[in-house]
């Protein structure tokens, strides 16, 4: 049984301007609210349907739940947001463009930034533009000032085993909107992908990746929704 759906929030501002984006909110572009309006309509046609969601505390992730939820009828889920499936924090380069941040500092710097699995981009600076300390959102929450991929990884565990797996062992349906770096550390522990291999991992956005989970919550199979036929 496909019991597990996780999808990539659709295309972002920040996306079509090849900015690093990290946990700043930026908004969905036109594209991406029809990539998640037709995630959407591919989950109901295929009779995919849930009993809880999760999200983000970011709004293209949020968004993208809510427009593929409208499409199914099913606005009326539960749905927990937290900050740990927020986007990886992308420290101090978090605003600058990926091309000219290439140009400035080489293209394997640049590559080790975004894929490497444990050394985390350099970190915002307190009272930068894009500082998110002193957001209401995170009252309590210790902001951090970038993340690696393991440092993402060792808080969205965490939660999903505190707060979804228990949901999907008592046979709850889940669908999770997140964001490409966070759904990367749910994929490499669901599918046990190791750390030199999940470099090479890349989710796209709005493409409903679809999960069967046994009763132990190891995978019997996984695949994009819109690669299987019908
Ligand atoms: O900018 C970001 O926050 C992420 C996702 O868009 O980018 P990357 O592909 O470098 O992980």
């Amino acid at each position: 049984m496909s019991n597990l759906v996780l999808i990539r929030h659709g295309q972002s501002a920040w996306n079509l301007e090849n900015r690093f984006t990290g946990w700043w909110d930026v908004d969905l572009t036109d594209q991406g609210v029809a990539e998640a309006k037709a995630a959407g309509r591919l989950l109901a046609e295929r009779g995919l349907d849930f009993d809880i969601c999760f999200t983000s505390l970011q709004s293209r992730a949020i968004r993208t739940l809510h427009l593929a939820l409208e499409e199914m009828g099913r606005l009326w889920l539960p749905e927990v947001k937290d900050w740990r499936l927020n986007e990886r924090h992308y420290g101090g380069l978090t605003g600058l463009n990926k091309a000219e941040t290439a140009e400035r500092h080489g293209d394997e710097q640049v590559r080790i930034w975004r894929r490497s699995f444990d050394t985390p981009p350099p970190p915002m600076e307190a009272g930068s533009d894009y500082d998110l300390t002193q957001d209401r959102r995170y009252a309590g929450i210790d902001v951090p000032a970038a993340e690696s991929l393991k440092d993402t990884i060792a808080r969205a565990l965490p939660f999903w085993e505190q707060n979804i797996a228990p949901e999907l062992r008592a046979g709850r349906r889940v669908l999770i909107a997140a964001h490409g770096n966070s759904l990367r550390a749910l994929v490499k522990h669901l599918s046990g992908i190791p750390d030199n291999e999940i470099v090479g991992l890349e989710i796209p956005t709005g493409k409903p990746l679809v999960y069967a989970l046994d009763a132990d919550l190891t995978p019997t199979d996984r695949y994009y929704l819109a690669d299987r036929a019908a």
